[in-house]
């Protein structure tokens, strides 16, 4: 295929290929966002407004961003023009300081601002790129004064690991750490401690995390694509994206810890590409260029998640299958900290996790009577289900922060869906329906397959009829920033309905109460889809969450926890992770829909899937 054929539609050649996208469908024409700026800028709340603008320059792909700039810049500007009688700003310097902001925001969703043209050239100074500029950055994190009191509340062993981490530091002695702790045993407690106490020394302490969830419980946490920017796909290019003279290179070789949480569900490529950019930038062949580096995870819960692959493909590309793991020092956490008021459940989920619960000739485990549900007749026995979780549904309405920590958990997302459906119609409050834009990559088709699309309910896509309500609450989809808090898979509520946008909260973690504005975004399926027609969904990047998958549910800390097993799970540790959301058995409740009727119901067992290779490995 030629430029020409590509700046070719429908027989007209195109100006640009912009255009020629533009008419193809696959840029949405920039009305719909100029409409959701307009829309969101009559809040008044300016910080939100440019965190909708960066997200619409990167996410919506407008055609022309510099107009889209001119148009709004007053109200992107107006809580900066409100304290200049204060400070007395020129009108270049709040200028300056709004593009500021957006480029950090672009930034931290991995992007230039120049790349947007917004000004002209010669106004750029004022914000372009130092090398230190990530150094500076992570030297402003704030360091939270509950946050530095953790040092002095840590276990014997999480103070053991604290002291052995802190004292490579100190002498310079670069070492790489393993932290291997089972779910709750306070990994993530261990590193806020370490974060806090370095920063607060002056030091850079850099903190990423394998999922965008995990990433942003941690102070300053990035997904660790995003910070060191080593491509999702390695198979055609296994380095770093980053310039050994740039300024991330920069903040590794100032960086005196690098932390990378739930390196158990990375994969050992991710990890071994990033061994080598830190050789390669620190000139050392020390493992990770002599840097002092600590992972942690726990290979009871998720391994890397890789569609449809086999157990051995799945444990091949765990991290203990590395040259490197011998290379760890290994610390284990064993404490349950969640579950310590309740030591007989902390034991039971360890069993399950390391496949120790004693299976039957089935190969299925028996669950504690007291956990279990009874089944009775599918509605009923749902019934029960939604009831022992969610028994005022009005009272949530009003406070939806009562409703925050509890939550069904279910392996597939059918069942998600199965149960949000149930939900929003009962959740008090008028029903606003969005429907989504439907485009078939391949616009020629698109008459073809217009119903055939909206009908499809593609993972990781919002539905095409997104049915919500106020206070309602939601899981977002997609890595929109997660330095801001807006990872795929945080928890929001839903806090106003508009035609254009949704204003919601985050509800939970550190950036909790923050509110934010959501814009409809064009969603493509994944490659790995199987109905085998790529198509372009836009729609707002959220689902309902009174249920979730299992999955999504990892890393949360839930006071209520009911497990929906439909059909039973089907994947290593996902059995675990639901149960070890909770910190005691009081707090969780399973309903399990039989397989087979026969003249005796099993209600109470069900398959667990533990690969034991894994723990094999993992023995240093
Ligand atoms: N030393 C401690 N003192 C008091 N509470 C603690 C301590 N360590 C952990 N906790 C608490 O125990 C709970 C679980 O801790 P944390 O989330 O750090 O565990 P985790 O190992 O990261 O779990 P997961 O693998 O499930 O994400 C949290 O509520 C945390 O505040």
């Amino acid at each position: 295929m030629s430029f020409d054929d590509l700046l070719t539609v429908n027989g007209q050649k195109m100006n640009c290929f912009r255009e020629a996208a533009l008419n193809l469908g696959l840029l949405q024409s920039d009305t719909y966002i100029e409409d959701t700026l307009e829309e969101a800028a009559v809040f008044q709340m300016p910080s939100s407004l440019r965190l909708l603008f960066a997200t619409v320059l990167v996410h919506c792909t407008p055609t022309d961003p510099r107009l889209l700039w001119h148009k709004f810049e007053q109200q992107l500007c107006s809580d900066y023009q409100r304290s200049q009688e204060l400070y007395h700003y020129s009108f270049t310097e709040i200028r300056n300081k709004v593009l500021k902001d957006i480029s950090t925001l672009l930034e931290q969703m991995g992007k230039n601002i120049d790349d947007y043209h917004l000004v002209p050239n010669t106004l750029r100074a004022a914000y372009h790129e130092q090398l230190t500029k990530e150094i500076d950055s992570e030297r402003n994190i704030e360091v939270l004064p509950e946050d530095l009191l953790l040092s002095f509340k840590l276990n014997t062993q999480q103070r053991h690991a604290y002291d052995l981490i802190l004292h490579a530091i100190s002498s310079s002695a670069g070492q790489s750490f393993f932290i291997d702790g089972p779910g709750g045993t306070g990994k993530t407690f261990l590193y806020r401690s370490l974060l806090a106490t370095l920063r607060s020394q002056g030091h850079v302490a850099i903190a990423v995390a394998t999922s965008g969830v995990a990433a942003s419980v941690l102070p300053g946490g990035r997904t660790a694509h995003s910070r060191f920017k080593i491509p999702l796909d390695l198979s055609t290019n296994k380095t770093c994206q980053i310039s050994k003279q740039g300024s991330v290179a920069r903040l590794l070789f100032e960086s005196k810890l690098i932390l990378w949480d739930e390196a158990s569900m990375a994969k050992r490529e991710t990890i071994e590409a990033f061994d080598d950019f830190l050789k390669d930038i620190m000139e050392s062949e020390l493992p990770f260029g002599g840097k002092v580096i600590v992972f942690g995870g726990d290979f009871r819960q998720t391994l890397p998640v890789i569609e449809k692959a086999s157990k051995r493909t799945l444990i091949d590309a765990s991290l203990p299958n590395s040259p490197i793991w011998n290379k760890f020092h290994m610390l284990k956490l064993t404490e349950n900290m969640r579950a310590i008021l309740d030591p007989a459940f902390s034991e039971f989920l360890l069993r399950v996790g390391e496949g120790r619960e004693p299976v039957d000739p089935q190969g299925q485990i028996t669950l504690p009577n007291d956990i279990v549900i009874p089944y009775y007749e599918k509605e009923e026995s749902l019934n029960r289900l939604i009831q022992s979780v969610f028994p005022d549904l009005l009272a949530y309405s009003n406070d939806p922060y009562t409703m925050i920590n509890m939550c069904i958990l279910t392996p597939k997302n059918s069942s998600v869906d199965e149960l949000n459906d149930i939900m929003i119609t009962r959740f008090p409050g008028n029903l606003h329906v969005y429907v989504s834009s439907d485009k078939t990559v391949d616009q020629r088709h698109q008459g073809d397959y217009e119903d055939f699309l909206n009908s499809q309910n593609p993972k990781g896509l919002p539905p095409h009829k997104l049915l919500l309500k106020e206070n309602c609450p939601l899981i977002l989809l997609r890595n929109l920033n997660p330095v801001e808090g807006l990872c795929n898979g945080t928890r929001l509520i839903c806090r106003e309905l508009r035609q254009h946008t949704i204003c919601a909260e985050i509800a939970f973690g550190q950036h909790q109460g923050k509110r934010i504005f959501l814009p409809k975004i064009p969603l493509q399926t994944s490659d790995s889809e199987r109905n085998g027609l790529p198509f372009i969904r836009t729609q707002f990047p959220v689902r309902l969450c009174f249920a979730l998958t299992i999955n999504k549910s990892q890393g949360q800390t839930l006071d209520y926890v009911r497990i929906y097993l439909r059909e039973p799970v089907f994947s290593h540790g996902q059995l675990y992770v639901a149960l070890s959301r909770a910190k005691a058995s009081a707090a969780v409740k399973i309903l399990i829909v039989p397989r087979t009727f026969g003249d005796i119901k099993v209600d109470c067992k069900t398959r667990n899937v533990v690969f034991e290779e894994i723990f094999q490995l993992t023995q240093h």
